[in-house]
Parts: structure tokens; C-alpha cells; sequence
């Protein structure tokens, strides 16, 4: 090992060597009792270091802006998940590497995160209004708020910072909570709207107290929207749970809705024409297995039970008929003490709908407006300000923007995934991929797309799930998405793509209910399982799936840079193993080099591409570059540096530039 020359000697190499030998041994040992990393025995007597387990979360959520070379050192091999050894100064040798992860959690990583989660849900508070009187002025109500949102963040900033716990990233802006705290104080009943896929992820309980401490007359509404993606035995579980916990709840789903909203006008347009007529009407009688929606004949009894507000409807999906009911029947009471006092009954009954970003509020409202009065969008974020909606004359609706409540999370993927950030605004997507690929079973996504995923054997380090990137790369060639450059597949524009898939629900998964305190928990695959019955799945779900497959050769239409493009429907055949090229690329070549027509169309044919273009075909079968040599690697038990690719010359430049060209082929970096 060639030590630096500098007196003050820097690097990974010097912190061990002080820390071993002496010279400023003091401060090194200062630092790792700092870090927490402790040493042990080894069975041959070797010392080595390691950081505590539960320093690895801690670690992950921390940004790190710089450190010194042995605590980097040792916190990235902690988030590589990996263990070391270090039998001599300048010998460290891998003796463990999985596949680990490292912006996910272990289920033992997970298992305690939640559990802590528990401990501290009670400390997860909504900003109170200050209390104001008559004699208040309007500064001093301002000053009052703006001092009550501080003291609000500051607690929250402690629980974060003290507890090393991930939140949601919470709304700060005290305009946005002058809006909710406004809405409150109107309402008579506060209907908080949550994804039926994660209901827990984006309720607010202290925002049900609050609601309760302005007026307890006031009541509160968990409306579980989107719940055509839940199964009948999910909306059960579910409803077994809300029940449980005395959760006053209703299943919704806006798109369903809207769906019997459109059939209706259909059936009106129909009028006259008695074969498009009969088929709206059997679209308007559904199968409460397919979609919760109630027969025909059960009416009666539904009114009966909406009557009484309080009496659960269990997995049922309330469509727009019931849920204005159901506002109906929460107009405001008259306390007996008022009616004394001459005080007439109100006429009109509020309703504050309010709720995380995406969660469906907009299209909550157009499917019981039954007309398309508020933009919906598919990006979080999109109604900025509260808006009053006349439903009739006795309900008025108000509509608080989308904002995020403060919560506890486990990663940061999962609030990528949960749609809480927006996809496009992030960079780090092994994550988010990372879940998708966890979640989502194998053969399902490989059907949905129309694509084969081509997994690590389990013999060579694989675990029989397939990685974030073995997904993307898969999804980037059959869509032709491609780096610039190196031509490589594109993961990061793939994962835009997947990811958004999995918010909108293409990809489903639904997180199970938690169950009571000494009660096993539910398995997660056998709670999805029946989502991913491709052929049995009701036809609604077909349809939309079929809109998700790729499965034939992008075109230069197909890759335009538009991300917000649906995927284009096409029968499945197998996909291309050709690189496509970039647009920049394409964009080139219809101007100076390439051919308008035939095979080549729509790629760049430079002089001196169709060699290595040659020669890559011969040699995609076998893997190359820098994957083979960590495999070969781990496989011999040594160290990534000592491996060489078997054309690796160092300093023949000509060599790099065939092996950067041989790796043009998508197929390369796979194993
Ligand atoms: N499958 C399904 N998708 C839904 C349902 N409701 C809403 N969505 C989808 O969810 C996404 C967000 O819906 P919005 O109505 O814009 O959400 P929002 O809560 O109003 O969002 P903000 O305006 O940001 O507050 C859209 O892509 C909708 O199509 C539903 O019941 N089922």
C-alpha cells in the first residue's frame, strides 16, 4: 500500500493505521466510539470493526454530506450490507454480499420501525388554531398562528431528530393550514379520504381529535376511496379492522362512480336504440363480488342501513346516491340548550373533504357533481386552494387542497410509492423499484407487460425475486429506452414508467390490515394473491391491463420523450434485443447519417458502428465488463480489484474504446 506522502496523511489507509498503530490514536478512537462502531474477535484472533446493527437506519436517513474515510467506509459497507474482515492493514476482503437493498429495510428492520411507530403515533399532531376572541386583533391573531406553527415543527423537528424517525414530508406552509383549520371549523362533518390500498398511510387520527375539540357535535368520516382495486376479502379485512377500532368508515370508489355515471348517460343517449339500451342496463347491474357494487334488489335494505348512520356496511362501496345520503343524514343537531335559546336548526349541511395529495379528492367530487367541474390530475398536488361546491341546496362540499399530514414512514421509497412524492421529481429510483419488484409477483408483471425477465440464478447469489434493476432493464429494452452514449438499457426513464404503474394502480398491491395485539400477522402474498389471477380477474382489470403491455418493438412515436404518455396497447411478441438509440441520437441520424427507410430506419448508422455492432452480436452470450468480474469475485472469495476481464489491458486506450463499444449491447450488463 503506497501511504500519502502529506503530513497530514488522509484515507481510509491512514484512519486504520492510527487506529491500530498510535499516532493519533486518540482522536480515531474518539471517532469510532462516536459512530458506535465497536470491535470484535475474530475466530482467528483477527481484530475487526463493525457498526452496531441498529446504526444502519440511523445511517440511511441521515444526509451525509462529509465524512472522514473511515466512518465513510464503514457506513457504506453498513448500507451495502455487507460484512468485512480485515486480516491485514491493507487486505480488506468481502466475505459477504447479497442483494441487499440499500435504501430498503430488512423485515427485521421494518418489523422495528413499526413497532416504534406505535410508540410514538401519539406525538403525530395537526397545528391547533390559537384560541381568539373578539378583542383579538387581526396582527396579533397572525403573530398568534405563526408562533403556534413554530412551536408545532420545532416538536415535530425533536421527534424526528431525538427518535431517529422518517416522517412524511408534512406541510409546513401555514397558508395551507389556515385553509384546513377554515374547512373545520365550517363543517359539520369532516370526511378525511384515503387510499384503500394503504388506508393508515394517509389518515391523520389527531386530525379527528381536533376535529372533535372545535365542536364536539362535529363529526368525522374515513372514506376509503379507490376501493375497486381491493377484492371483496380485502374490503373485508379491512372492514373488520376499522370496526375494531371503532373507526366510523365508508368503502368509496370515484371510479366506479364515474363509471355508473357514464353508462348512465349512455343509456340516455340510448334511448330509442333497444340493443345499445339493454347493454347499458346490464352494465348498471353489477355483481357485488366484482366490484362491491350492490344488486338491484338490495335497495331497500341499503337505504334501510344508511338511515342509521352509525351502523356499519361493512365491505360495501357506497356509490354517489348512498354517500350524499350518508352527508344528509350528519346535518348539523341542535343542542337542546340552543333550541331553548330560540336557535333555529341550520339549513345546509358542510361537508369539509379533506386528505392527502392523490388520494382522489377531485374525482370525489366531479363523480357527486356528477359533471367535470374540478381538473383531476394524476400529478399530487393540484388543488391549491379550499373551494365551496353547492351538491343541492341542503349540502354544501368544501374542498381542501391536498396536503400531507404528518406521519411516520418507513423509507422514503415507500412515500414514492404511496404517491406522496411526486415520481418525477426523484432521482433515487432503486428504491421505489426496489418495493415494486418486492411486491409485485414475478409472472405478473412479466405478463402485464409482455416482457421476460431474466432473474440472477439462485446458485449465483440470485434470491428467486427479481431485483429493482432486473426489472427496469427488461422494461427499457422491450420499450427501447436506451442511455445516451454507452447505449445501455435505461433504467431510470423505465422507472418512471413502473413506478407510476404502481400508483395508479396497474400494478396493484394492497397493504393488509394490522392485526390485534398477539394475533399472527396477515400473510401479505396470500392477501394479494387473488389481484394477480391474471385470468380471473374481473373485466375492468383486463382492459386496463391490457393498456400496460408493451411487448412489441418500440417506435421512434413510442420513445418520444413524453412521459406522461400512456403506454400504447400492442399484442405481444417477443421483444427486440436490438439497443435503440436515444432521441438526440435518432434526431442525428435523419438529419445526416441515417437511412428514411428499411431495417435501420430510426438509428444511427455511423462509419465505423456496424464492427462492433459485429462483434457484439458474438459476444452477447457471454456477460462482460464489470458485472462478470464482481462475479467471478465473489465466487473466488477475493477482492472485486484483483479481477481482470479477460481483454483488459490497462493503458490501451484502443482496447477500452472495443470494450466500450462491445458493451452498446443491452444484453451485456445482465448475467
Ligand atoms: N382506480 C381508481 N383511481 C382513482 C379513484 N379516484 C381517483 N383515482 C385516480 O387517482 C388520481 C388522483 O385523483 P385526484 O382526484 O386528482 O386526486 P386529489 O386528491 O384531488 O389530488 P389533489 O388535487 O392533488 O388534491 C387520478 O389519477 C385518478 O384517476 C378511484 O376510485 N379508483
Amino acid at each position: 500500500m503506497v501511504l500519502a506522502k502529506s503530513k497530514n496523511n488522509v484515507g481510509l489507509g491512514s484512519s486504520l493505521m492510527n487506529d491500530r498503530f498510535g499516532k493519533g490514536k486518540a482522536s480515531s478512537q474518539k471517532k469510532v466510539s462516536h459512530n458506535n462502531a465497536i470491535a470484535r474477535k475474530g475466530m482467528d484472533g483477527e481484530t475487526y470493526v463493525t457498526n452496531e446493527a441498529k446504526e444502519a437506519s440511523w445511517v440511511k436517513m441521515r444526509s451525509i454530506t462529509e465524512q472522514a474515510a473511515l466512518d465513510e467506509f464503514l457506513s457504506t459497507a453498513e448500507l451495502a450490507g455487507t460484512d468485512f474482515t480485515a486480516e491485514k492493514i491493507n487486505n480488506v476482503k468481502i466475505i459477504h454480499s447479497d442483494q441487499k437493498n440499500p435504501f430498503l429495510l430488512t423485515p427485521t428492520e421494518e418489523k422495528n420501525a413499526v413497532k416504534k411507530h406505535q410508540k410514538n403515533k401519539g406525538r403525530l399532531t395537526v397545528p391547533r388554531r390559537p384560541k381568539w376572541d373578539q378583542s383579538t386583533t387581526r396582527n396579533e391573531l397572525e403573530a398568534m398562528e405563526k408562533q403556534s406553527l413554530l412551536d408545532w415543527r420545532r416538536g415535530l423537528a425533536e421527534l424526528q431528530e431525538y427518535h431517529d424517525l422518517l416522517m412524511t414530508p408534512f406541510e409546513r406552509n401555514l397558508e395551507v393550514w389556515r385553509q384546513l383549520w377554515r374547512v373545520i371549523e365550517r363543517s359539520d362533518l369532516v370526511v378525511q379520504i384515503v387510499d384503500a390500498r394503504n388506508p393508515l398511510q394517509f389518515r391523520s387520527e389527531d386530525l379527528e381529535t381536533y376535529v372533535k375539540e372545535i365542536d364536539p357535535r362535529k363529526k368525522n368520516l374515513l372514506l376509503v376511496n379507490k376501493a375497486d382495486m381491493l377484492t371483496l376479502k380485502q374490503r373485508e379485512a379491512w372492514a373488520e379492522y376499522f370496526e375494531r377500532n371503532n373507526i366510523n368508515f365508508r368503502f368509496f370508489s370515484a371510479h366506479l362512480a364515474k363509471e355508473k355515471i357514464e353508462a348512465a348517460l349512455l343509456e340516455e343517449e340510448a334511448q330509442g336504440n333497444e340493443e345499445l339500451a339493454n347493454k347499458t342496463k346490464d352494465m348498471n347491474v353489477r355483481d357485488d363480488e366484482d366490484d362491491g357494487y350492490r344488486k338491484e334488489d338490495t335497495v331497500e335494505e341499503e337505504m334501510a342501513k344508511l338511515a342509521d348512520p352509525d351502523r356499519s356496511l361493512g365491505p360495501h362501496i357506497l356509490d354517489t346516491e348512498e354517500l350524499e345520503e350518508l352527508f344528509l343524514a350528519n346535518s348539523p343537531e341542535t343542542l337542546p340548550q340552543d333550541e331553548e335559546a330560540g336557535e333555529q336548526p341550520k339549513q345546509k349541511t358542510t361537508i369539509g373533504l379533506v386528505g392527502y395529495p392523490n388520494v382522489g379528492k377531485s374525482s370525489t367530487i366531479n363523480a357527486l357533481l356528477g359533471a367535470k367541474k374540478v381538473s383531476v390530475s394524476a400529478t399530487p398536488g393540484k388543488t391549491k386552494h379550499f373551494q365551496t361546491l353547492y351538491l343541492s341546496p341542503e349540502i354544501m362540499l368544501c374542498d381542501c387542497p391536498g396536503l400531507v399530514f404528518p406521519n411516520f414512514a418507513t423509507t422514503k421509497a415507500e412515500l414514492v410509492v404511496n404517491g406522496v412524492l411526486p415520481i418525477d421529481q426523484q432521482r433515487e429510483f432503486t428504491g421505489p423499484a426496489g418495493l415494486v419488484a418486492k411486491r409485485v409477483p414475478k409472472h405478473f408483471i412479466e405478463q402485464v407487460y409482455g416482457v421476460k425477465l431474466r432473474m440472477r440464478p439462485i446458485e449465483e447469489g440470485g434470491t428467486g425475486i427479481p431485483t429493482a434493476s432486473e426489472i427496469l432493464r427488461a422494461y427499457a429494452r422491450a420499450r427501447g429506452f436506451s442511455t445516451q452514449g454507452l447505449g445501455q438499457p435505461d433504467e431510470s426513464r423505465a422507472a418512471r414508467y413502473v413506478l407510476k404503474d404502481y400508483v395508479n394502480g396497474k400494478l396493484l398491491y394492497v397493504h393488509p390490515p394490522p392485526t390485534a395485539e398477539g394475533e399472527e400477522p396477515i400473510d401479505v402474498n396470500e392477501f394479494n394473491k387473488d389481484l394477480y389471477d391474471i385470468n380471473h380477474l374481473p373485466e375492468r382489470r383486463r382492459n386496463q391491463l391490457a393498456q400496460a403491455q408493451i411487448g412489441k418493438p418500440a417506435t421512434p412515436a413510442m420513445v418520444k420523450d413524453d412521459i406522461d404518455a400512456d403506454v400504447t396497447a400492442a399484442p405481444y411478441s417477443e421483444p427486440t434485443v436490438e439497443p435503440e438509440l436515444g432521441r438526440t441520437s435518432r434526431n442525428l441520424d435523419s438529419g445526416f447519417f441515417g437511412t428514411a427507410t428499411g431495417p435501420s430506419a430510426g438509428r444511427m448508422t455511423l462509419p465505423f458502428q456496424a464492427q462492433y455492432t459485429k462483434q457484439g452480436q458474438e459476444i452477447r452470450k457471454t456477460p462482460t465488463g464489470r458485472k462478470e468480474r464482481m462475479m467471478v469475485a465473489l465466487e473466488r472469495g477475493v477482492d472485486v480489484s484483483e479481477v481482470r476481464g479477460p481483454n483488459s489491458k490497462k493503458h490501451f486506450k484502443g482496447n477500452k474504446k472495443a470494450a466500450k463499444k462491445i458493451r452498446n449491447n443491452p444484453e451485456d450488463d445482465d448475467y
